[in-house]
């Protein structure tokens, strides 16, 4: 990955650390970031992509430690291997952070299935088209969409206006520079994006087997695709820390998760010191500090620990007084933490030193994408007749899939793709 102001040069490029897999939101999370991975992930029948019962992921082929009882069961000596070491992996899927928690891989499970609808009806519409084509055409369509969502959902919901107008977020913003390298830095990846992290509430709700619920349908009754079911009001609410690395969750007991409930109860204090990690990450990245990157940005300079002038103008007084009794110079305040605790802009999740490596980083990523699905480019663009469908699948789609095959509640579905979940498993940033 590269940095945007690095100046530690080594033999003539500054040293930096390896990007994983692709950085391109080409919906790589599905599909793998190589060629190889893809393969393993298809069918090669019809474009579909490689499920198992249920319509779930899936499991890996060298999962052979227990017997699976029944269609529904996962095989449970694995899941206590994997509670145990925390190293094995349930699924396949094009990317491993998929058993990170059940609420990440029921969107992986979402978009498999959403690829392999895709493909019906593209086969239906085309019976002579190859597997290969098929696959293509389908994987275009769901790397559109999930690009769609990030630039039309998501970042207008963190993003303040003129920071999206700024660094040409916005749908009327079209066009490709080739001179604009669209690799992921290393202060997005290892700061600035993990900002998601604070957004954990600490509670998941689940849904039991006999609970079913309703959903309204956008059409006329004869239209919609399932038949309305009883409402659910009730959540069994779980410790997020008790649902890390248990992806069978989604397959096992419960038939819905609440992404990610609010609730004021306490945590367990053997919980995952999230921000503490993202705080020595940025260290043994090297990641300039704080106020460096203010200056980056255009920002005013931070010299002392007030909030007036040439101090933290952006901190209120609390967190100002907070910071001084943490560090002892205010250049030493990681990026990290200055920028977490910065006010928020009006409009926005963030505040300005966090906003600008965002809009420059998401800026990156659509203007140096030579296959942005709006490109004005009659060969790899999208016409406007493709573009109209990739508006139309997400709005009848995400009605038709119900969440996960009746297992998550359609609403907060919703809610938690546009909100925060879907951009950590598009993204692609995996660092070694
Ligand atoms: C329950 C939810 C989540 C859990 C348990 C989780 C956990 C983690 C862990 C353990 C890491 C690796 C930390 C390290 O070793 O440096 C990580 C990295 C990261 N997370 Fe999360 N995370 C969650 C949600 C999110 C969300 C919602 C976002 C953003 C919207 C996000 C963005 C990132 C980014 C950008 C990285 C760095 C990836 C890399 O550089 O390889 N995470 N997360």
């Amino acid at each position: 990955m590269d940095n945007f102001n690095s100046k530690c040069i080594f033999f003539g490029k500054p040293r930096e650390q390896i990007n994983e897999i692709t950085s391109y939101i080409d919906a790589s999370n599905i599909y793998g970031s190589t060629v190889k991975e893809s393969d393993k992930l298809r069918l090669f029948k019809d474009g579909l992509l490689l499920t198992s019962p249920g319509r779930m992921l899936p499991p890996r082929a060298d999962q052979t430690t227990c017997t699976i009882t029944d269609q529904r069961d996962f095989c449970l000596l694995a899941v206590f291997v994997l509670k145990v070491f925390r190293t094995v992996l349930l699924h396949i899927v094009g990317d491993r952070r998929v058993q990170e928690v059940p609420t990440l891989a029921s969107l992986h499970i979402t978009f498999v299935r959403y690829h392999n609808h895709i493909a019906r009806r593209l086969k239906s519409i085309n019976p002579h088209w190859t597997d290969e084509h098929l696959f293509q055409e389908t994987r275009k369509i769901i790397g559109a969409i999930n690009q769609k969502i990030t630039y039309e959902e998501y970042l207008p919901a963190i993003l303040n206006k003129d920071y999206l107008r700024r660094y040409c977020l916005q749908p009327d913003c079209q066009f490709y520079d080739d001179r604009l390298d669209p690799a992921t830095v290393n202060s997005f990846a290892v700061t600035a994006f993990r900002f998601g992290h604070s957004q954990i509430p600490g509670h998941t709700g689940l849904c039991k087997e006999s609970q079913k619920r309703q959903y309204s349908c956008p059409y006329a009754a004869k239209r919609c695709p399932f038949k309305p079911v009883i409402q659910v009001n009730e959540y069994e609410s779980v410790l997020v820390e008790s649902t890390f690395k248990n992806p069978y969750m989604v397959f096992k007991d419960v038939d819905g998760i609440q992404l990610f409930q609010v609730t004021n109860a306490s945590t367990k204090s053997d919980s995952l010191d999230l921000p503490a990690l993202d705080i020595q990450r940025g260290r043994d990245h090297g990641i300039p500090s704080y106020t460096k990157f203010r200056e980056f940005c255009g920002l005013t300079k931070v010299l002392y620990f007030h909030s007036g002038f040439k101090g933290l103008v952006d901190h209120d007084h609390n967190t100002v007084e907070l910071l001084r009794k943490t560090y002892r110079d205010v250049e030493d305040i990681d990026l990290f933490v200055g920028g977490m605790t910065e006010r928020p802009l009006p409009g926005s999740e963030l505040g300005p030193t966090f906003s600008c490596i965002m809009a420059r980083q998401f800026e990156r990523y659509k203007i140096g994408d030579r296959f942005w699905w709006r490109r004005r480019d009659p060969v790899v663009g999208f016409t406007s007749g493709m573009v109209f469908s990739v508006y139309y699948y997400i709005f009848t789609t995400f009605w038709y899939h119900r969440g996960v095959h009746n297992r998550l509640n359609g609403s907060v579905f919703f809610h938690s793709l546009f909100s925060f979940f879907m951009v950590y498993a598009v993204l692609n940033i995996n660092v070694q």
